[in-house]
């Protein structure tokens, strides 16, 4: 632990202190000679050590909670969290449901940024570009593969709409469970027109890996091409001030 760290993670006089300090006293960095040739690479090596870290470690939850921020019709920021259900040459993807706030905003405006932060690990990976809906084929592959009471769930909720209580949600909830019995089989509960799912097409990924006395890593691949995330020749790289 570091000598300004509390272990409280409480307030100490005007400003928060959080563990971050003592995790970033170990932080290995990033070093050019160690970067991928590309950012799928990159990201694939982060993503899997994040995986394996959270199996051996309890201090790495949800090592896929994606922060997803989108910009409302007025322009004003928006972010939530997900799960990143999808991650490959094109880029990382989410499933929600398609009348739901983010999707609204994305549909006006495709501009998004999402960030997989994990502080044990003194890492953190940034992407901006714009979304695109995901296939309905993929995402009917992913949806037959969730438990009954998540296919459920996609069809209780008009997600981000208001409630009048908890009790509407409930009543929502016991409709569609007389409505899709579970039967044991995944065509039990159907794909609904309204979910579905979305890619960050990106022009910029961001490797941040903490190191001490606040000198970070900063690793930037910016688009200078057309090309996926593993085309190497579609990249540049440069390193930022932390
Ligand atoms: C750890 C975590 C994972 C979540 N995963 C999802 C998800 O995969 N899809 C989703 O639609 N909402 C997910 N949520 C809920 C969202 O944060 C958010 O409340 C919801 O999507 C509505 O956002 P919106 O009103 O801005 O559209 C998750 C929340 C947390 C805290």
């Amino acid at each position: 632990m570091s000598s300004s760290g509390r272990r409280d993670g409480g307030h100490d006089g005007e400003h928060i202190d959080g563990h971050i300090d003592e995790y970033i006293e170990g932080g290995e960095g990033l070093d050019e000679s160690e970067v991928r040739a590309s950012p799928f690479l990159q990201a694939r090596a982060w993503i899997d050590a994040a995986l394996a870290a959270s199996r051996l470690r309890e201090d790495v939850p949800e090592p896929t909670a994606l922060s997803v921020a989108t910009v409302d019709a007025s322009g004003a920021p928006n972010v939530r969290t997900v799960l990143m259900r999808y991650f490959d040459e094109r880029g990382p993807g989410f499933v929600t449901n398609l009348d739901s706030d983010k999707s609204r905003e994305l549909r006006a405006s495709p501009a998004i940024a999402a960030a997989l932060t994990w502080p044990a690990l003194h890492r953190a990976i940034r992407f901006r570009g714009r979304a695109v809906p995901i296939g309905r084929e993929e995402v009917e592959a992913y949806f037959v593969s969730r438990p009954y009471g998540s296919r459920l769930s996609a069809w209780a909720s008009e997600q981000s709409r208001p409630a009048a209580d908890r009790a509407e949600l409930e009543q929502r909830w016991s409709e569609v469970l007389e409505r899709f019995p579970d039967t044991g089989h995944e065509t039990d509960v159907p794909l609904p027109d309204f979910w579905g799912g979305w890619r960050i097409l990106c022009d910029e990924v961001e490797f941040w890996a903490g190191r001490a006395n606040r000198l970070h890593d900063r690793i930037v691949f910016t688009r200078i091409a057309d090309g996926d995330l593993a085309e190497a020749g579609a990249w540049e790289r440069f390193r930022r001030q932390p």
